[in-house]
């Protein structure tokens, strides 16, 4: 309607020009009328009236369900393997988590013993028997190409990014380091600790892009695929669904001779020969590697998981991983018949290798709350990412990071010091923790006793550094591939969450 009148309103030199204010002039009836057209531009107007009422009120009640809607946002946060994306399964349980699962039955397939296999078995240590190992697993290296080929996005390239650590990258102290234990830093000053560059790890850019970090240049064995890429769709059953059994079409993958399956299956024996041979242990103990933490689960349960007709259990799921890139946000709502019903939940998953970090910040900004994982078994061991940095160590001083932020001081944290099953099995098996932290000298070498130093030792560093000295901090020793114990936690975290953020926006 503007259009049509605006070229009569030019023509009306004289009289529209003489109104100051052109709003009004444009909104002038146009000159010389007819009855029908005056008829014609007050319906039109009257039209026009009622849209704009009817977009008000959907306007009004948006913002009435959106103060009414509490909205709660939780940010997971911990070094890379701590566990985070594990917290995120078993926050969310698993039914309304496709998105998860999928992202799961990916991992499983990419962290099947292939890489690992080949690691610790060097060709130049490897006796005949190795060699054969070698040569009898060839195709599942072949097939780790055609995965990753299959699950990358040929538009981005982080997605292809699959490649290998060297040998002793996993191994601590990793070389050039000699024997000596790593700096006890983190936990205070170091008695005998070597000199070397403190760690990089404080949240701002600086830390991820330092230009010495070797983590953009040196390969890592992990294939990550990000988690927005088309992979996922390729992985859905629905992709590959068992056909008709009337039409004769296959029933299922397991009958599609080009199926990853074939050669997992095929290669079982050998796999099981390998990881049961006495000296391919003794090797990897030389060496430091500890698969039975990673990806043991699955190599104690070859049989099972290289079947033709495999499905993954929860189990399987809760134990595969898949390393994050990016930030992944998952919602869902509380029913709205429970407690605190119709609160609406906002998890942001992060990735936790050091150069993810410099994502972390924007997230900052409005959450309520943040689960903190430690990993607290993995005191004699380094980053994938950075061999020249104790995982422990890390820890404690990401931890300092995001305790001291200002910009954190009025949210809620909950510590969650992880993978104490792992500390345990550890412990028991006689690593001797005062040997990778001098600082820990003759205290007893029991879970008990080491765990509980750990939770002392973050609480203290959360009261010296917080700025916010009367926040409190909820530790949690936990195991969240636990799923029965871990339910009972995630309970009282979500009651502590809720509670505390109904309080301070004064709703209860
Ligand atoms: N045994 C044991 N394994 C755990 C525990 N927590 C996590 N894991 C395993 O550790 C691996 C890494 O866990 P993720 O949840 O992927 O770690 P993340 O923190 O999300 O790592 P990024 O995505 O790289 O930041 C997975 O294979 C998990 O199954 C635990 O408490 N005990
Ligand atoms: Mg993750």
């Amino acid at each position: 309607m503007a259009n049509r009148r605006r070229p009569q309103v030019a023509s009306v030199t004289g009289r529209r020009r003489s109104i100051s204010d052109p709003l009004a002039a444009a909104l002038l009836p146009p000159p010389n009328e007819t009855p029908e057209q005056r008829e014609n531009r007050l319906r039109e107007e009257e039209d026009a009236k009622k849209r704009s009422d009817r977009i008000d009120k959907m306007i009004k009640e948006s913002e009435r369900e959106r103060r009414r809607k509490k909205v709660i946002k939780v940010l997971l946060l911990g070094q890379s393997e701590s566990g985070k994306s594990t917290t995120l399964k078993r926050e969310c349980g698993f039914d309304d988590l496709d998105d998860v699962y999928s992202t799961e039955v990916a991992s499983i397939v990419i962290s099947s013993p292939i890489s690992s296999h080949n690691r610790p078995v060097s060709a130049s240590a490897a006796g005949p028997d190795y060699e054969s190992y070698h040569r009898r697993l060839a195709p599942l290296m072949e097939l780790e190409l055609r995965l990753i080929q299959l699950l990358s996005d040929p538009e981005d390239n982080d997605t292809r990014e699959a490649t290998h650590l060297p040998p002793d990258a996993l191994a601590y102290p990793p070389r050039g380091y000699g024997s000596t234990p790593p700096s006890s830093s983190a936990f205070g000053p170091s008695t005998s600790a070597p000199s070397r560059p403190a760690p990089r790890i404080s949240i701002p850019p600086t830390a991820a892009s330092s230009p010495t970090s070797p983590t953009s240049l040196s390969p890592t064995t992990e294939l990550s695929v990000s988690t927005t890429s088309t992979w996922k769709r390729v992985l859905t059953l629905g992709n590959r669904s068992p056909k008709s059994e009337h039409t004769g079409e296959l029933q299922g993958w397991w009958e599609d001779p080009h199926d990853p399956v074939h050669i997992l299956y095929r290669c079982a024996p050998v796999m099981t020969e390998l990881w049961r041979d006495k000296r391919v242990r003794a090797r990897l103990g030389e060496k430091r590697i500890r698969l039975e933490e990673s990806s043991g689960f699955y190599l104690d349960e070859i049989q099972r998981v290289t079947a033709k007709m495999y499905f993954p259990t929860d189990e399987d799921v809760l134990k595969a991983r898949l390393k994050t890139n990016g930030v992944v946000e998952h919602s869902f709502s509380l029913p709205k018949n429970s407690e605190f019903g119709g609160v609406e939940w906002k998890i942001y998953d992060v990735g936790g290798s050091r150069p993810q970090r410099r994502a972390w910040e924007p997230y900052f900004d409005d959450v309520n709350a943040i689960i903190f994982l430690a990993p607290i078994s993995a005191f004699d061991q380094v980053l994938a990412e950075d061999p020249s940095v104790n995982r422990l160590e890390d820890s404690m001083l990401l931890w300092q990071s995001v305790t001291s932020s200002k910009l954190l001081a009025n949210v809620n944290i909950v510590l969650f010091l992880n993978k104490c099953d792992l500390l345990k099995r550890k412990l028991e098996s006689g690593v001797r923790l005062s040997h990778h932290m001098p600082s820990y000298g003759d205290r007893l070498n029991d879970y008990e006793t080491v765990s509980n130093y750990f939770r002392s030792k973050f609480i203290a560093q959360h009261h010296l550094c917080t700025p916010n000295k009367s926040r409190e901090c909820f530790v949690h020793l936990t195991s969240v591939t636990d799923s029965r114990k871990t339910h009972l936690i995630i309970n009282n975290v979500r009651d502590i969450i809720l509670t505390g953020n109904l309080k301070s926006s004064q709703l209860i």
